[in-house]
């Protein structure tokens, strides 16, 4: 669960019922936010929000507790913001003659502004867009950082991500990074791996500026060395796609996900659609990966590969129709500073987002209070699998 507002003193995130003994540190938990601050196209608040980091609890030298662990994450710019952010009432009189105080009634065709007024019964966007931003998913990646991080101590679980496609630029068929390839992906101005591709990307976001426009994509999702069996086939909202597809559609202008080649899948005859079974050498195999490593809600053990689809950014600076609410006359949307492009910071939330989930299967199945604990029980389980 996370709280706080885009403009608000802080964001935190609690996550409840990590096992204890997850190396952890507050570094670590740095180094994932700034690969999400990363990516070409992003706004000006990119260049300066700091994400200061620090643990309210749950760590203690470096490992987890077993207790909750709470994580705050500092805003760079609160002193700008806190008195029409204030939580306790402030004289009106203080808020006059400062533009950034005065009421948001243009609310942005594609943001939650006007939806959010209607359903909270405000006159005001504020108190929507600043918990509706994606500054929110900071607080995502932050706690995300644990989920990994007992994934990988306990079961190896190894998770990445790339951009796939940037408006109409497609990155090369096939390209899939491994763990290996983490670095190289983060190093490219648009988490592409398809040098040729993320150049175009690069002109694509420029051109999209110029134009005063903005820009989506498909990110997609990679988790490696994930065990057959988690999830289950059993229950609707057991189902690991299913729970994958909410954890990636949650995400700000996230509008469609796929599971593994599932769009492709849609459109062919079944048998170029499924991954052949055969023997090998270490027990059956899989003659390819359409799937994406889930069959039935449960984990497969090939690579788990989920994507996500972000439509544009929202807000214009050459702005939308839309209507002002105080006086119902037409009107330009809000203009205000914004993200070109957010697909490669996207691709970053999404590596998080399943993180959560898989954590948490993964304790569903194998349990455990301590890493040590879940890391016996998974063993023993492969050491009995069956049909391997
Ligand atoms: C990393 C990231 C950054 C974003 N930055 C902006 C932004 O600068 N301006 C904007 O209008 N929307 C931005 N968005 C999208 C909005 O937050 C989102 O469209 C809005 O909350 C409405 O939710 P919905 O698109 O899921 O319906 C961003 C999304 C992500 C994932
Ligand atoms: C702050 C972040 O992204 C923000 C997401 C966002 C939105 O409407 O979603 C709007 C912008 O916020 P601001 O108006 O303060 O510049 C982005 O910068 C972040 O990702 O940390």
């Amino acid at each position: 669960m996370t709280a706080g507002e885009s403009h608000g003193p802080e964001l935190v995130v609690t996550i409840d019922g990590l096992p204890a003994g997850v190396e952890l540190t507050t570094e670590a938990v740095a180094a994932e936010l700034a690969r999400r601050r990363l990516g070409y196209g992003r706004g000006a608040r990119m260049k300066f929000e700091a994400d200061a980091v620090s643990f309210i609890g749950g760590l203690r030298h470096g490992r987890t507790l077993g207790s909750p662990v709470a994580i705050r994450v500092g805003n760079s710019e609160w002193p700008k913001w806190e008195t029409v952010m204030a939580a306790d009432p402030v004289d009106p009189a203080e808020l006059e003659g400062v533009a950034r105080n005065a009421p948001l009634t243009r609310p942005r065709p594609g943001h939650a502004d006007l939806a959010g007024m209607q359903k909270y019964d405000h006159d005001d966007a504020r108190p929507i867009l600043e918990r509706a931003s994606a500054r929110e998913t900071a607080a995502r990646v932050a706690g995300g950082t644990a989920a990994k991080a007992f994934l990988k101590q306990a079961f190896g679980i190894e998770i990445v991500s790339h951009v796939k496609a940037l408006g109409p630029v497609r990155a090369k068929d096939g390209l899939v990074p491994t763990p290996d390839d983490a670095a190289a992906v983060d190093a490219d101005p648009l988490r592409c791996m398809d040098p040729d591709a993320s150049a175009r990307m690069v002109a694509e976001v420029d051109a999209a500026k110029k134009d005063a426009d903005t820009l989506g994509g498909v990110v997609e999702v990679l988790a490696y060395n994930v065990p057959p069996g988690l999830g289950s086939h059993v229950q609707w909202d057991r189902k690991l796609d299913a729970r994958l597809a909410t954890a990636l559609m949650s995400i700000q202008s996230v509008k469609a996900v796929e599971i593994g080649d599932g769009l492709m899948q849609a459109a062919v005859r079944g048998s170029s659609a499924h991954d052949e079974i055969v023997p090998g050498p270490d027990g059956v195999q899989r003659l390819t990966d359409r799937a994406g490593g889930l069959e039935g809600g449960i984990t497969t053990g090939q690579p788990l590969r989920v994507s996500a689809m972000l439509k544009p950014i929202s807000s214009l600076t050459r702005p939308l129709r839309t209507v002002d609410t105080e006086t119902g006359e037409p009107a330009e949307a809000i203009n205000q500073r914004s993200d070109v492009c957010a697909v490669p910071a996207g691709a970053v939330v999404a590596e998080h987002m399943v993180a959560y989930v898989l954590a948490e299967a993964a304790l569903e199945k194998f349990g455990g209070d301590s890493v040590g604990e879940s890391r016996r029980n998974f063993e023993q389980y492969l050491d009995n699998l069956r049909v391997k």
